[in-house]
């Protein structure tokens, strides 16, 4: 198969660089400079495991000494599904060492997700835990390697712990070579890579389907997390929590984790996302920043407003990876005693940040702005014209660290972009005149309820304002009469309102009618994904069959 990955023309290639956005350094020749930089300083803390950055640096010689010995070189694409442990960024940068590229798996996937990113990917090796959350891996993987047969990519499993008695299995303690000679295995810092090159493939957010794959180049990411790292002033100081899955792209670089080892500051990694276990690490790290999924948010509110912790080093909490309710907003920085962030990002490229001194109101009701004066916004109607500002219209989206292409999906990438070069997102926003965004919905997260739109989340915050619910979630499901009917699941600490009394509730609130759930089922909680979105697929799944 020969196919070209589609990316920047040469002109605007040479305009990013003229403006400095694409400084021509690979991540690999990153993690040299900063150990010469700020050699003695903590960059990375799990647990009772702590890493300074030349350890990190040296750890990466030697990860990477013991991947080349498996014969993983540059270019070659590395499946990574870790849990928040320090390993995760130990493979991480003794990958880019070699020039060799992860794709961020989530600790959630299994045999679908993941035999998916290995035949796309053509991944050589897939790197697991043993075990995690009560799964093992290690069977997974066994399962993924039937799976691809003899004649797959597929070449190696390392686990992270225990390989069990699987002889094909290496454990990564065994990658670990004591001492790396200087002049190694490994030419450069980076095994020959090139800046330009795909330095890691993310995964798209896509509500429908498999994942596609997402190539960023070590210049385009690096901006990425480097324009959010000015937005945050972040500087030495930082101690940035990682709470989300290190793999998602808000926590690794928006700016999280690589824009807090760009300016010198120190990593902690949290092995859940418990405000209790994140609260405890806020005392002994001093975490000045951390980011939260919206459904997060209400649990560590109220855990901070019951009391007894410290959490005077705190200064800046984000929210991001879906909308998060506007009275949500408001309540968080009160309770934590912090700033809070809105960022409504994509990792295809596009971040929005509200700053740090942004107007509350602004702060509270919209999802930021560019973080580049380089993005290019447009949002635009159902035929592709642009929109006057604080008109709702799909955002497209291109800049310096926004794709121009998806990984091997050519048929995909016809539709997906504009001629010229702009990414269509999906989302439904509407610009304010300051250029800050308010989310408004998806394309895709529409009930088409006989014709008449209802936009999910519109509903869903009018559904959290009804005193009996605590969260919700709008879920379209076929409907022979409508073709779409919409079902409302509630969380509710007592019996649920009926269908009938929301959609008076809804009516009082100027709803028009259309907008009330056809349907209303109350859960114990909501499912998510595993970047910490709602899953109205298994929601919409678990209703009784017609
Ligand atoms: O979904 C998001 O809002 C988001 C934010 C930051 C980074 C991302 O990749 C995201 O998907």
């Amino acid at each position: 198969m020969t196919e070209t990955q589609r990316t920047w023309s040469e002109a605007e290639s040479a305009r990013y660089r003229a403006a400095g956005h694409w400084q021509g350094v690979t991540f690999g020749a990153r993690l040299r400079t900063w150990a010469a930089a700020h050699g003695g300083r903590v960059a990375l803390v799990d647990g009772d495991r702590r890493w300074t950055y030349a350890e990190l640096d040296t750890e990466a010689d030697r990860v990477a000494a013991g991947l080349h010995g498996l014969g993983i070189g540059r270019g070659d694409r590395v499946v990574v599904q870790l849990p928040n442990r320090a390993e995760f960024l130990l493979v991480w940068f003794g990958l880019q060492r070699l020039g060799a590229v992860p794709v961020h798996a989530m600790p959630g996937h299994r045999r679908r997700e993941i035999g998916h990113l290995v035949r796309v990917a053509g991944a050589v090796a897939c790197v697991v835990p043993d075990r995690h959350a009560r799964f093992d891996h290690r069977e997974l993987m066994r399962e993924v390697r039937a799976e691809q047969g003899p004649g797959g990519s597929l070449r190696h499993v390392v686990v992270v712990g225990d390989p069990g008695n699987d002889e094909g299995f290496v454990p990564f303690a065994a990658l670990r070579t004591p001492a790396p000679s200087a002049s190694g295995p490994v030419s450069g810092d980076a095994g020959g890579a090139d800046a330009a090159d795909v330095a890691l493939l993310l995964l798209s957010g896509g509500t429908t389907g498999l994942p596609k794959l997402i190539p960023r180049t070590h210049d385009d990411y690096a901006y990425n997390a480097r324009a959010c790292v000015e937005v945050c002033a972040l500087d030495a100081r930082t101690v940035y929590l990682a709470v989300l899955p290190l793999g998602f792209n808000f926590t690794f670089a928006c700016p999280g984790v690589l824009g807090t080892l760009m300016a010198g500051g120190t990593v902690v990694v949290a092995p859940d996302p418990s405000p209790q276990t994140g609260y405890a690490l806020v005392e002994r790290e001093g975490v000045t920043l951390t980011s939260l999924t919206p459904p997060l948010v209400p649990h560590w509110t109220q855990e901070a407003a019951a009391g007894g912790w410290d959490l005077g080093s705190l200064s800046v909490v984000q929210v991001g990876g879906a909308r998060l309710p506007e009275d949500h907003a408001r309540t968080l920085g009160p309770a934590l005693g912090v700033t809070v962030q809105q960022v409504f990002g994509m990792a295809e490229g596009l971040i929005n940040l509200t700053r740090l001194d942004d107007p509350e109101d602004l702060v509270c009701a919209t999802q930021g702005r560019p973080v580049s004066p380089d993005d290019e916004v447009l949002v635009v109607d159902a035929d592709g014209r642009p929109v006057p500002d604080g008109t709702a219209g799909e955002l497209l989206t291109r800049g310096p660290y926004t794709l121009r292409g998806y990984y091997r999906a050519e048929e995909h990438n016809r539709t997906a972009f504009t001629p010229d070069g702009y990414y269509r997102s999906g989302d439904v926003v509407r610009r304010l005149a300051s250029g800050h965004l308010v989310v408004v919905g998806r394309i895709k997260d529409q009930i088409n309820r006989g014709g008449e739109k209802v936009a999910a989340v519109e509903v869903e915050e009018q559904l959290l304002t009804h005193p009996a619910i605590t969260a919700a979630a709008l879920v379209g499901v076929p409907d022979e009469r409508w073709g779409e009917r919409s079902v409302a699941f509630v969380v509710c600490a007592g019996t649920a309102p009926g269908a009938r009394e929301v959609a008076a509730h809804l009516k009082e609130r100027g709803l028009a009618g259309y907008k009330a759930p056809d349907e209303v089922v109350q859960v114990p909680g909501l499912p998510l994904t595993a970047v910490g979105k709602v899953d109205k697929a298994a929601l919409a799944r678990g209703l009784p069959r017609p």
